[in-house]
């Protein structure tokens, strides 16, 4: 229904912690975003700063242009507009559910004829039609959750501020509310905010992400964006489960003394620009290294490949396993199709690309004008990730170990 925009917002507790660091984000009528990041990295801080529960210490924050949050001026929580709906479902116990929904209704003055009215579409439009009449203890914990939704969204609200609302639900009730999540703030056209700690739920509904560590945006972008193209070792680190592997890239490629390990130039991918290095030769960083890059076979194969390296877990997937492995004293995450070896067992793992970060390019893309300096890497990026002309060979896909 709205626009939201962060520009330069810090937060600053009483104690001298900054939770937000100069966050600039806009957030688009209509969008979903989802908010991730380690625990502390400031996603609640964010929510409760736009709701108006928390005054910035600096920087504004604005609704469809217009200043709700400053330093000097804070709009009170009531009067925002917004909608919000948290883990644990806010239900009076003594209402019927079609109470609850109508509730902010009342308070607003709203006849009863239209109340109840829009209090069937809304129960209709979170699938509980003909249920208004039970108590809060007559439902599921899923369907009160969906009370909670109904209510949030009943008065159109600017922006849907979502607080890890459906972190309290097993699957597969989660991914069925998920999905009906993203279709009801689709047609409604909703501006969704969405705070979660499970990575997969965030690519899932979100139109882009916001990545925070420690009060700071780390990077924002669509999903495949953010994992294709990580702006950072800490977000590949985050979102794609990658091990960081410090080393040296040079004109053959990188390499890690620590595992004896050399990977090619042209199975390495580099997101940002650092000609001045590359012009010194060889450049200090990290590569991070993704499942997909991590190639296991079985013991016995092919011995001029890899090193030997034991299974530490080994979980099944529908698609791919997951399996890790201790390697020279280093854990990394690889993925099997096919076959899947069992904890304790000997495999070959090969890590066979990656992603180079040189030394100190993550505090590049976090701070105030990441809007701008993510935007121009990633738009340069789909042509010319490594940012010097050459083409790249990302090894996606063809990275799964097979019998
Ligand atoms: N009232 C407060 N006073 C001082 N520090 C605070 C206060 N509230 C939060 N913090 C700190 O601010 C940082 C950000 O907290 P926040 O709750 O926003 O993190 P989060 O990303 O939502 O974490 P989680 O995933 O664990 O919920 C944390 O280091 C937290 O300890």
């Amino acid at each position: 229904m709205s626009s939201v925009r962060f520009d330069a917002v810090d937060v600053v507790f009483d104690d001298g912690h900054r939770a937000l660091d100069s966050v600039s984000l806009e957030i688009a009528d209509g969008e979903i975003i989802a908010l991730v990041g380690p625990s502390g990295s400031g996603k609640t801080t964010l929510l409760r700063s736009l709701a108006g529960f928390l005054r910035p210490s600096g920087g504004t924050i604005s609704i469809d242009g217009q200043v709700l949050s400053s330093p000097r001026h804070s709009t009170a929580v009531e009067q925002r507009g917004l909608g919000m709906v948290f883990q644990q479902h806010a239900l009076w116990p003594h209402m019927k559910a079609a109470e609850n929904i109508g509730y902010p209704l009342r308070l607003a003055g709203v006849r009863r004829a239209e109340r109840r009215a829009r209090v069937e579409e809304s129960l209709e439009m979170v699938g509980l039609a003909g249920m208004g009449g039970r108590r809060p203890d007559q439902l599921s914990g899923g369907q009160r959750q969906r009370v909670a939704l109904a209510r949030a969204i009943i008065h159109q609200p600017r922006v849907l501020l979502l607080d890890e609302a459906l972190s309290a639900l097993d699957e597969p009730l989660r991914a069925s509310l998920r999905a009906q999540l993203q279709s009801m703030s689709k047609r409604l056209g909703l501006t969704v905010v969405h705070v979660t700690h499970d990575r997969a739920e965030a690519l899932a509904v979100a139109d882009r992400i916001v990545v925070l560590d420690h009060g700071r945006v780390q990077q924002i972008g669509g999903p495949e964006e953010v994992m294709e193209r990580p702006a950072s070792g800490f977000v590949a680190q985050f979102l794609q489960d990658a091990a960081l592997l410090g080393g040296e890239l040079h004109s053959e490629g990188f390499r890690c003394e620590q595992l004896g390990l050399e990977v090619p130039r042209q199975r390495i991918s580099r997101p940002q620009r650092d000609s001045e290095t590359e012009a010194a030769g060889a450049c200090v960083g990290e590569l991070a290294v993704a499942p997909h890059h991590v190639l296991l076979s079985p013991a016995e194969g092919d011995e001029a490949r890899g090193a030997e390296a034991d299974v530490v877990s080994s979980l099944y997937g529908r698609h791919v396993h997951e399996v890790e492995v201790s390697w020279a004293g280093r854990r990394l995450r690889g993925e099997t199709v096919g076959w899947r070896p069992a904890p304790g067992d000997r495999v070959r793992a090969e890590v066979i690309g990656g992603v180079f970060y040189p030394a100190g390019s993550g505090e590049e893309v976090s701070g105030g004008d990441l809007d701008e300096q993510s935007q121009r890497d990633h738009d340069q990026a789909p042509e010319d990730p490594q940012g010097d002309g050459e083409p790249v060979e990302v090894p996606l896909g063809d990275a799964r170990g097979s019998q």
